[in-house]
């Protein structure tokens, strides 16, 4: 039995995209399927998603998401976090359907379906997602099924010739399909499928040619073939090693092994793990690889479709309960034990930092006047920053016990040479205490190096070296693909230095309100929002213990070269209680503006002080406006905007700069979860899994609405000068162009509607959100949208088809990779 590619079945799968990478594998060691799936990897959503106990036949994955055929009802079960694919079971093809094969392309999920006397099988193929919304009617019935990025393939029946649907733009997969060639097993990678020939168990590969051809098989026989997005590597007949060709080394990859055997493989993005015969530990090469791998402590991964390949150690079915009871309890009892751990190390945690702040505060005499003022006036708003890396000398016992585990530890000299020692030259930017250096490594890495502005540091305030080193270890373990990453830190005796990642286009306060701002359009805008609100919900509902940003603001969102959003300044975030709803008692501390008024006053400090501050995020994503600006009228941006928003004159907010978009309702959804976000009683606001939620759904909705004539994605946006601002008066001059009847009913249609038909489904963003309507969000703004006929819907369709053109389709697999941002 071939274990085919990332797309199609298997007992093991491999999650990608902008989430990170996750490996899943089925827990069985007797056949049945029942043992459950364990995930690991950087992709929280598909490793914390997985449902333990579900008794799954095989699994499949595709960009932040996995999907398993279940054992007792033969239907496709998904997790993660794919804005296309459903989780849970997708949406009905009809009664008493069930499937055989499942396979699972970049944002789609196609399943084979079984033979059943009850079903005339007029559809041989059911699939769900995106450009896949239907059925493959063909009438003729597959074998087996593979999916590569955008389009599907399978093998007849009859005569094992291959058919693909889908899109082939680019890859030619559907018309290159060789008609006449008869095949054991397909396997399809991102833009090429390659399949083992019946005649000579050879390789036969089409579609977009595979760079460079790298080490193509020529004659070689395989058993097995998987496919990566530029790649396929084969399982050798002769020796069950490994055979890898296309784009097989990029950049900071780790080569094919040459002469370990293995007995099944999967394929991600631009890697592959193999199962080895001799051991259960999976093995990794190429790059982006999961970085946490099950260990061979585990119960078998991988010993129920492995066939004839099975590795040694996967015994015969003649272990029944025990067999498949023992791994699930043994998993039990250290998730216990991990759980234990990890509420204990939070509790000594929390006192530590508590009586060290006791401390701190008791030597400086005072605490007060920790709210910064905007930019630069008094305050501590450097709280953890400032004292844990500004205003501490360690001493040399201290310095002996290096604790970090992942922060890289530079040396002075290293990050000296990397800024040219300093240059004024390579600033990039100022924060109240810190000034901030664009560097290049020695290893070419180009990164942001953060130094204290002014000379430190009394004595009394020195803090714990352990205690700096945890809290960077801290920071340095939030590994999200849209929180900055701390790369390391200098730890030199004379001053520390953190290092991030570099990003290019600096930080959205100055896109939005620089001098030397570019306009960014509605798209942009909204998909930097709901990539900060993705990094933020991570940090609330995913890292353990929770963490409170506490100074969430615009120049806190950094955006990548490719304008990809990145939250960044942990200097202030505290360890969040394990229930968010409790709070914690904390002196407040933020940026003026964005600051809770509910912290503010009652020192009350959850993770919904976070979501206020979103909220004026939003707002200002939204205007352009700053959150407090005296040039106005109504300086304070929530108290300017939110009147306006809840009667109904959602256009009144909108950037001026901007055209709006033809069709409001997005930004009508944007403005009212921003209103809800600023509530006063930290109760009333959502939490920022249904915030995300929200904000992805009006994003597919932005998309969808522009027409053909406008650019997708517009970096610029020509100004209506007919809608510009007056400052003071625009509040009465909008209200005379607003139609206030539509604005009147409570319930959104776009919420109810059969999500299979929909170019964008229903999501919900994590796996921690249960059924989620809009109207979750709160009634008392909410506003009317009109229905979408099927035409506007067709259109939304092909305008988000083209957008994933270009996402997709770069010039080369090179730059493709060198451009993904993980
Ligand atoms: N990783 C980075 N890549 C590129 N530029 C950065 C990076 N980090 C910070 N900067 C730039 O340096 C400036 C200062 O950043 P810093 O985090 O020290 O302060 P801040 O958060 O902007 O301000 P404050 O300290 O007042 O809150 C930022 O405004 C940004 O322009």
């Amino acid at each position: 039995m071939a274990i085919r590619a990332l797309g199609s079945m298997s007992s093991a799968a491999a999650a990608y995209g902008g989430n990170g990478p996750a490996f899943c594998g089925l827990r069985s060691s007797a056949g049945s399927g029942s043992g459950g799936v364990e995930c690991f990897g950087s992709d929280a959503a598909s490793v914390y998603g997985a449902p333990l106990r579900l008794g799954l036949l095989g699994l499949t994955a595709g960009d932040g998401f996995v999907c398993g055929l279940t054992v007792f009802s033969h239907l496709p079960y998904c997790w993660g976090n794919n804005v296309y694919v459903q989780q849970g079971t997708p949406t009905s093809k009809g009664p008493n359907i069930t499937y055989s094969e499942i396979c699972a392309g970049d944002n789609h999920l196609c399943a084979l379906r079984s033979a059943s006397p009850q079903v005339e099988v007029q559809q041989a193929v059911d699939c769900w997602g995106y450009n896949i919304t239907g059925s493959f009617a063909e009438g003729a019935s597959l074998t087996s099924i593979t999916a590569g990025s955008l389009f599907s393939c399978g093998l007849f029946a009859a005569n094992r010739t291959p058919i693909c649907w889908g899109d082939e733009t680019g890859s030619r997969v559907i018309s290159g399909a060789p008609q006449q060639a008869k095949f054991v097993s397909l396997s399809a990678g991102g833009y090429h499928v390659c399949g083992i020939l019946e005649s000579s168990g050879a390789t036969l590969c089409w579609g977009r040619e595979l760079e460079g051809q790298n080490g193509l098989p020529g004659s070689a026989r395989f058993t097995s073939l998987v496919g990566g997005r530029f790649h396929a590597c084969g399982l050798l007949a002769s020796q069950q090693t490994v055979s890898c060709w296309g784009l097989i080394n990029p950049p900071n990859s780790i080569p094919p092994p040459t002469t370990s055997r293995f007995s099944a493989m999967v394929a991600g993005d631009y890697y592959t793990c193999g199962i080895p015969s001799s051991s259960l530990q999976p093995l990794c090469w190429g790059a982006q690889f999961p970085a946490v791998l099950p260990t061979g402590a585990l119960p078998p991964v991988d010993c129920m479709l492995c066939g004839n390949n099975c590795p040694a150690v996967c015994t015969p079915s003649t272990h029944h309960t025990n067999s498949v009871q023992t791994p699930i309890i043994i998993g039990e009892l250290a998730t216990a034990v991990v759980v234990v751990a990890c509420v204990l190390a939070t509790a000594i945690f929390l006192v530590r930092y508590k009586l060290a702040k006791l401390a701190a505060a008791t030597a400086n005499g005072s605490m007060s006047g920790s709210i910064k003022k905007q930019r630069g006036v008094s305050g501590n708003k450097k709280g953890s920053f400032g004292s844990s890396f500004m205003k501490e000398r360690l001493t040399s016992t201290e310095l002996e016990e290096p604790k970090m585990s992942r922060a890289e530890v530079f040396s002075h000299q290293e990050l000296e040479q990397a800024t040219g020692g300093f240059d004024k030259g390579n600033e990039v930017g100022k924060g109240s205490f810190s000034i901030v250096y664009r560097g290049v490594l020695g290893d070419g890495r180009v990164v942001a190096v953060k130094r204290a502005a002014a000379v430190p540091l009394p004595s009394q305030q020195q803090k714990d070296s352990n205690e700096f080193r945890n809290e960077l270890d801290l920071l340095s373990r939030l590994n999200h693909a849209h929180l900055l990453t701390l790369l390391g830190f200098c730890d030199d005796r004379e001053e520390r230095l953190l290092v991030y990642e570099f990003m290019a286009n600096g930080t959205l306060h100055e896109q939005l309100h620089g001098n030397n701002r570019q306009q960014i359009g509605w798209v942009r805008r909204v998909t930097v929002a709901v990539q900060a609100a993705r990094g933020l919900e991570y940090l609330h509902g995913y890292a353990c213990p929770p963490v409170i940003h506490r100074d969430i603001k615009s120049s806190n969102i950094l955006l990548d070269d490719e304008w990809n959003a990145r939250v960044s300044d942990f200097g202030l975030s505290l360890l969040g209680p394990m229930d968010s709803d409790s709070p914690l008692s904390e002196l407040p501390a933020g940026t003026l503006g964005y600051l809770d008024p509910e912290y503010y006053r009652l020192h009350y400090l959850t993770t919904k002080s976070d979501v206020y501050s979103f909220g004026v995020l939003l707002l200002e994503i939204m205007s352009g406006r700053k959150a407090i600006d005296m040039e106005y009228d109504e300086g304070n941006i929530v108290e300017w905007a939110v009147p306006l928003i809840k009667e109904g004159q959602v256009q009144c907010v909108l950037d001026p700069r901007l055209e709006a978009p033809p069709n409001l309702d997005a930004v009508h959804k944007i403005a009212r979860v921003a209103a809800r976000c600023v509530k006063m009683r930290g109760k009333d606001r959502p939490s920022m899994d249904k915030v995300t939620t929200s904000l992805e759904r009006a994003l597919a909705m932005l998309m969808g609405t522009y027409s053909e004539a406008q650019p997708f994605l517009p970096s610029e946006v020509v100004l209506g000068s007919n809608r510009l601002h007056r400052k003071s008066s625009q509040k009465s001059s909008c209200r005379s162009t607003f139609d206030v009847d539509s604005l009147e009913t409570t319930e959104e249609h776009e919420d109810h509607r059969n999500p299979s038909s929909l170019t964008f489904p229903s999501i919900n963003s994590s796996l921690r959100r249960g059924s989620l309507s809009d109207n979750d969000m709160g009634g008392s703004v909410d506003i009317a949208l009109p229905d979408h006929d099927v035409e506007a819907r067709q259109q939304r369709q092909q305008l988000m088809f083209q957008y994933c053109k270009s996402e997709i389709y770069p010039a080369s697999p090179q730059q493709l990779f060198l451009s993904s941002n993980f």
